[in-house]
């Protein structure tokens, strides 16, 4: 049961629960405006009064920040012991759906036919079937207790492109794309279901057009970031919407920053992010720069672009050694009509070494703009 106010706000819904806490769609009492109240939990017991006033004090210092493509906070205070946030309400999708829906929209026969659309959570696991064997988060944290295990559980093993774009599955339980039933009654007739689509058609213009467009926003809001000595640390696409006048905003920035060091592991030693979009240096432990952001954008690039992540694998060990050891297949050998100079960028993006990847958002604003 969601609490019925937090602080000044109302609570009116939940729209979803990631690794960090869970975010409501709430109403501010003292304007009446509705807002996104993120409430953090610490993973723990309620912090002492102290700390998550400090933590709070801290989040206090993303309200200074505005731009155009991040997402607006309003305030931060303390719950129960919990620190919360009070940010913009994007009415939007995650680019993962704003992508896939774009898709969706040009097999759709008549647009009368479909629903409203609305996203309800946005856990990176929303694009592939969960591992039945979560166990193997487990088996890993018996190996090595330093990492929060939990982060991988969120994740998809595997993106294949039946799953990358499967129609009918985005009514999921988890209620996070919301469908109007009449497209979601197929799903118990598995023969009616559409054939996987061809990789072609992941290079549809309009479809490139709006990833371009998005990744050169996402461009400008990780410039502003970084030029404020932020890293995002959790780049990844349930933390990037697009608005109906397709806007792009960045969520979740700088959280990782006050909940972890320098390095993004935390007080009790977990690690902050989610394993698949994590640069080699941040899965071991070493200081993190904007760089990082930039490897993470590069996964997303990849894995939009291709229909599959450029390192794939069942449990988080074998994704590290993934990451650490190997190189991805080549993106154009994967979808071999992608577009070359994005499929160049992407590759770039998610070099193993910091210092062979672009140095700056800018420089890879400049690179998708060529
Ligand atoms: N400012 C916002 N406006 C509208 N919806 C939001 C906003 N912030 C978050 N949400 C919604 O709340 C859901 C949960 O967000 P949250 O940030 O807790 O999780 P996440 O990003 O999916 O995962 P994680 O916390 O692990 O990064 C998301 O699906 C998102 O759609």
């Amino acid at each position: 049961m969601p609490p019925k106010a937090i602080g000044p706000y109302r609570v009116l819904e939940t729209l979803g629960s990631g690794g960090a806490g869970t975010v409501y769609r709430a109403l501010d009492r003292r304007s009446n405006d509705e807002v996104a109240l993120k409430l953090l939990s610490t993973g723990g017991p309620s912090l002492d009064d102290r700390a998550a006033r400090r933590l709070a004090r801290e989040f206090e210092t993303l309200a200074d920040l505005a731009h155009p493509n991040v997402v607006k906070v309003f305030e931060a205070g303390v719950h129960a012991g919990q620190p919360y946030l009070a940010m913009e309400l994007i009415e939007g999708l995650t680019l993962r759906h704003y992508l896939d829906v774009s898709f969706n929209d040009l097999h759709t026969p008549t647009p009368a036919s479909r629903g409203p659309l609305a996203i309800r959570r946005t856990a990176d696991d929303d694009f592939g079937s969960e591992d039945p064997g979560a166990s193997d988060d487990d088996d890993a944290s018996e190996d090595d207790g330093t990492f929060d295990l939990n982060a991988f559980a969120e994740e998809a093993p595997s993106e294949d492109l039946a799953s990358f774009h499967g129609a009918e599955d985005d009514s999921d339980s988890d209620g996070m794309l919301v469908v109007d039933p009449r497209r979601a009654a197929p799903r118990a007739a598995p023969p009616s279901r559409p054939t996987a689509p061809k990789v072609a058609d992941l290079n549809r213009p309009e479809r490139m057009g709006k990833l371009k467009d998005a990744m050169l926003q996402v461009c400008e809001a990780l410039a502003y970031i970084h030029g404020h000595g932020l890293v995002h640390r959790d780049l990844k696409p349930s933390n990037i919407m697009v608005d109906d006048d397709r806007q792009v905003r960045l969520m979740d920035f700088g959280l990782a920053k006050f909940l972890a060091d320098d390095a993004g592991i935390t007080a009790d030693g977990k690690l902050v992010g989610t394993y698949r979009y994590m640069a080699p240096e941040q899965i071991l432990g070493e200081p993190l720069d904007g760089r990082s952001d930039l490897y993470s954008l590069g996964v997303i690039l990849y894995e939009l672009m291709s229909g599959r992540p450029p390192f794939d694998a069942k449990t988080p060990h074998e994704l590290w050694r993934q990451v650490l050891e190997t190189e991805p297949p080549p993106l154009l050998a994967l979808n071999l009509h992608g577009d070359p100079q994005l499929a160049r960028v992407a590759h770039r993006l998610i070099r193993k070494e910091p210092d062979d990847r672009f140095q700056t958002a800018e420089e890879v604003y400049e690179a998708l703009s060529e």
